[in-house]
């Protein structure tokens, strides 16, 4: 079976501020949406890729391939207004059934041992997503004051999230709600358990002008080859 990745990068980054969106940002000299694609192709150049741009950009990138001659091989399809088109569209360029993942083209430092469990497990159990516990203690606000949750029930979600076509393609049919904020709402809505298997600590979203200094951190520390060595190839439930 031909495994697909759609990396996501149909945003503007408004929460980035700059006048170009944050996926076309350099850090140590590569386009951030270069240095994702190179991971996904460095852990499988089998994988099919499709790449979702904004379609007043895609002529911006092509640009920038030339410049940094970038030659992974990738479809590319316009995104839409809301995440949820611009996987819809991504989905348009999967023909036969497939494993796919679906990656923020804004978390460039996935390591390869979540991009093995992900689709690992995926392929085992028909999804699996990317999960991180949390490490600091949580509170949930109410009418007029907030109360402490017990953390241990509660897991931050990273990408990418990998389904079978099978769940997939008919699950985003389904009309769009604002609680679809990731790949695995949508899935679920449709009726399927969603299986969890660790991510990896330095998977951030870049998403604003912090995220930038801490990826150039995470370039100067190693971790664009990623160096981790995480062993957990148990899902976190199994459900
Ligand atoms: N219409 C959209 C919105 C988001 N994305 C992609 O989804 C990923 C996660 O979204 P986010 O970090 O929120 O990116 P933006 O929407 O660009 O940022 P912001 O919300 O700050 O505008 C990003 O890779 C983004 O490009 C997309 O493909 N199409
Ligand atoms: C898909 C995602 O990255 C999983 O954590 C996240 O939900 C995207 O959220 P955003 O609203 O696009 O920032």
């Amino acid at each position: 079976m031909t495994n697909y990745a759609i990396i996501v990068a149909g945003g503007s980054g408004t929460r980035m501020g700059s006048a170009i969106p944050k996926q076309f940002l350099e850090i140590n000299g590569l386009p951030v949406l270069m240095h994702t694609i190179n991971t996904f192709h460095n852990f499988d150049a089998s994988l099919q890729l499709v790449l979702v741009l904004p379609e007043d950009q895609i002529a911006y990138w092509q640009d920038l391939c030339q410049k940094h001659r970038f030659s992974v091989a990738h479809a590319i399809t316009p995104g839409g207004a809301t995440r949820f088109e611009s996987v819809k569209n991504g989905l348009q360029l999967v023909k036969e059934p497939a494993l796919v993942g679906i990656h923020d083209g804004v978390r460039p430092f996935v390591s390869p041992d979540t991009l093995k469990r992900c689709y690992h497990h995926a392929k085992a159990l028909g999804n699996a997503i990317p999960v991180l516990d949390a490490f600091e203690s949580i509170r949930q606000i109410e009418e007029d004051c907030s109360k402490a949750l017990d953390r241990s029930t509660i897991k931050l979600v990273q990408t990418p999230q990998v389904f079978h076509t099978d769940c997939l393609l008919p699950a985003y049919n389904q009309p769009y709600t604002p609680l679809f904020t990731d790949d695995a709402s949508v899935v679920e809505a449709y009726g399927r358990t969603i299986h969890l298997v660790a991510g990896n600590r330095e998977n951030i979203k870049i998403t604003t002008p912090f995220d930038l200094v801490l990826a150039e951190a995470f370039i100067k520390a190693g971790f664009e080859e990623s160096k981790e060595e995480e062993e957990d190839e148990v899902p976190m439930n199994n459900a």
